[in-house]
């Protein structure tokens, strides 16, 4: 099995959930042999019974398990661990020390696509370390955040076509050897190891609870999203002179208020969606849209169809920089879940926006961007990030 096979069928997933947004036929939408769901009333209904639509990460969880991938009490308790640093750590009062990081990582960055992302990358991960009171030794880190991707990647292309015995006991493998590589990494630092000490701590009523599972699938949802978002934004800012201008001329006039950067980042999450679709295993008998569910049923809910929904959207499909129902703050709220909504929404959507937010800031003062073309190229593996090698100029400001 090839790499580029993976990639192919992972990224005609994605595809699929584009051409089928917009249409309104009564032809009950599949991709693979699921169900999707993708409109957003029904999507909102479906995220808000957890205890009915679950969590189910049958492949994924061979890299363990955390907050992201457990269900009911497991979940909860799981949740208490983690969900206070995230808040704490996106008070409004962090916005200065946000940007700082952001901006010192960028300015030692070459004007590259590449050098920005490693920035990005290095930035985003002192903030979620930082989260913790811990500092993260960023090339090896970055290294095993490589390797978490790698192994989701092919866990992932596992839940859609079956593995042999032996891709899928390679596959598992690889996945136990990045969580040890993990393990050895944080063991090695006194007060890394202080910090899964007191996650053990917190969680001694979950039944084989490991503290580095949790840490490494908690820092990659929350590192992966967020850098794929401001490269997406980038990718945006390239393809469009005249509203990269705009931003620039708003972000340097550092007025409190940024209407249209809000605007780009919110039409950027909205045309292409960190996290493009969710799975859920429905669990008892029900029924949906007039249609049946069974009891472990797996359905695919598709944010980018309830991102396309044309009742909800004026032309949906178009990528606007300046999109009304943004700037006019009109969008129904049920139709713009990047970060999820209900119970088991992004445990950090609010570090996340301060973050894709504050980088946003500092990528624009020090560099513009140009693109040859306006052809968007993607890359899914357990986000939607820009294609490797896509057309985007860079340069200095
Ligand atoms: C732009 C950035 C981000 C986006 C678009 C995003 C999106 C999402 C989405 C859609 C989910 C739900 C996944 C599902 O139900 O299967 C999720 C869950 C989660 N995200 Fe984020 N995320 C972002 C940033 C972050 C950050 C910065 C952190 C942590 C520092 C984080 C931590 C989490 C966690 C812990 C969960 C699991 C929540 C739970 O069920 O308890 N995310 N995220």
């Amino acid at each position: 099995m090839q790499q580029s096979q993976i990639e192919d069928v992972l990224n005609g997933l994605v595809y699929a959930l584009y051409a089928q947004s917009g249409e309104q036929s009564d032809v009950e939408k599949r991709v693979g042999n699921l169900q999707v769901f993708d409109h957003p009333e029904a999507v909102d209904r479906i995220v808000k019974a957890p205890a009915l639509f679950r969590k189910n990460f049958s492949m994924i969880s061979a890299l363990g398990y955390s907050r992201f991938n457990t269900n009911d009490e497991d979940w909860a308790a799981r949740r208490d661990i983690t969900q206070d640093a995230y808040l704490a750590a996106a008070k409004p009062a962090q916005q200065n020390a946000v940007l700082d990081v952001y901006t010192a990582r960028l300015s030692q960055s070459d004007a590259t696509l590449a050098g920005i992302q490693k920035a990005l990358f290095a930035a985003s991960l002192t903030i979620f370390y930082r989260a913790f009171n811990l500092v993260p030794d960023i090339a090896s880190t970055i290294a095993l955040i490589d390797r978490v991707r790698e192994v989701l990647r092919r866990l992932q292309y596992f839940s859609w076509v079956a593995p042999t015995t032996s891709e899928r006991d390679s596959a598992i493998g690889e996945a136990r050897q990045v969580v040890a590589d993990f393990a050895r990494q944080l063991a090695a630092d006194p007060r890394a190891a202080a910090e899964m000490a007191r996650f053990a701590d917190r969680a001694k009523d979950i039944d084989g609870f490991s503290p580095v599972e949790e840490f490494v699938m908690n820092a990659f949802a929350g590192v992966e999203t967020t850098v794929a978002t401001i490269l997406w934004v980038i990718d945006r800012l390239g393809a469009n002179a005249k509203v990269q201008q705009r931003v620039q001329d708003e972000i340097d006039g550092n007025a409190a208020e940024t209407p249209f950067t809000d605007c780009i980042v919110n039409e950027t999450m909205r045309y292409l969606p960190p996290i493009p679709f969710l799975v859920r295993e429905v669990g008892a008998e029900t029924s949906l849209e007039g249609r049946r569910l069974g009891r472990g049923q797996l359905i695919l809910l598709s944010v980018v169809g309830v991102h396309q929904h044309p009742a909800f959207w004026s032309d949906p499909r178009t990528f606007d920089a300046s999109r009304r129902e943004f700037i006019e703050d009109t969008y129904d709220r049920r139709a713009f879940i990047p970060f999820l909504t209900g119970p088991r929404m992004c445990g950090g959507a609010r570090l996340g926006r301060l973050e894709v937010k504050e980088a946003v800031r500092a990528v624009v003062r020090q560099f513009t961007f140009s693109r040859a073309d306006d052809v968007i190229r993607f890359d899914y593996a357990l986000a939607l990030r820009p294609a490797a090698g896509s057309s985007v100029g860079v340069a200095r400001r």
